[in-house]
């Protein structure tokens, strides 16, 4: 039926009650969930003594959550007579997850608009909104309202906060995060569910109904209660994953992306 979306339309608070029986797949794995220091560390690492740069990373994580979304939101399952969908990207490195990102479900064949409200004054992140913008990728100058998202996009990509969000939500992003609270339809988080203490989760903020998470999940995942939850991010040597004691699940094949 055209104008609307075979996805599930879920008020926030049904999304918290909703999905309590995930699979347990990732305790199976015994995957270490990583506490917010050890993520950090790790990220630094990855640059100062394995050789890596941001942009090859954040190449390769975006295109791991671009990748995830067409697994769990295939365009086919989306009946909004546009594929549309609304990446939010905020300040820091998860917000240029997010710019990645959109610009490969741009190629992947989607019709991704870009939401970029507080961008850093740094090449990097101006790269990554040209390329966006030579894509064809349209920007919004502002939030818009809850029901004019659900009625417009078949899909929220949170890519507002990472591993680094720390105390209480600052603006514009409170005001961000409050609309989407009052969506529903559904959010795919890149990383972690931005507003969600790193390590404890909010019952009260976002429940997204897919998490990516980029490297190793974080210990807040082992409080996401949505359908899908996706690693990606196959970038980590054996000598990090060791040290780190990650045990991460062995990705399929040549895939970028595993199912947890
Ligand atoms: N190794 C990996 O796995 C890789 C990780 N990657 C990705 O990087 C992500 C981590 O990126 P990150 O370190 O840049 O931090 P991130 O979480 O995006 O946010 C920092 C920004 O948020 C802001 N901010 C913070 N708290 C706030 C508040 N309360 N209210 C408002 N603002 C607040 C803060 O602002 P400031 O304090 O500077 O004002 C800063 O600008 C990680 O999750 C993954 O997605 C990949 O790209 C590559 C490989
Ligand atoms: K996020």
């Amino acid at each position: 039926q055209p104008g609307t979306c075979s996805l599930p339309s879920l008020s926030n608070s049904h999304r918290k009650d909703c999905f309590s029986s995930r699979p347990l797949s990732t305790m199976a794995h015994n995957i270490n969930y990583l506490g917010q220091e050890e993520a950090q560390h790790i990220d630094e690492e990855l640059f100062s003594e394995y050789g890596f740069s941001v942009d090859q990373l954040m190449e390769l994580a975006g295109l791991s959550c671009a990748t995830a979304v067409t697994r769990a939101y295939p365009l086919s399952s989306l009946l909004k007579s546009r594929p549309s969908l609304l990446v939010i990207c905020g300040p820091g490195n998860n917000g240029g997850d997010g710019l990645v990102c959109a610009r490969h479900l741009k190629l992947f064949g989607y019709e991704p608009t870009v939401l970029y409200p507080k961008r850093p004054n740094k090449p990097l992140f101006q790269g990554l909104t040209t390329q966006c913008e030579k894509m064809e990728i349209p920007f919004l100058t502002e939030m818009p309202e809850a029901a004019v998202i659900d009625e417009a996009y078949n899909l929220v990509i949170d890519a507002i906060f990472g591993f680094s969000f720390k105390g209480a939500v600052r603006e514009p992003f409170g005001t961000i995060l409050d609309a989407l609270k009052k969506t529903t339809v559904p959010i795919a988080s890149i990383d972690i569910p931005s507003g969600w203490d790193v390590e404890q989760g909010s019952a009260e903020g976002l429940q997204p109904d897919m998490l990516i998470s980029l490297t190793a999940p974080k210990k807040s995942a082992q409080m996401f209660r949505g359908r899908y939850h996706f690693l990606g991010g196959r970038f980590v040597p054996p000598g990090l994953e060791r040290k780190y004691d990650l045990n991460l699940p062995q990705y399929p094949g040549t895939d970028c992306v595993l199912q947890l």
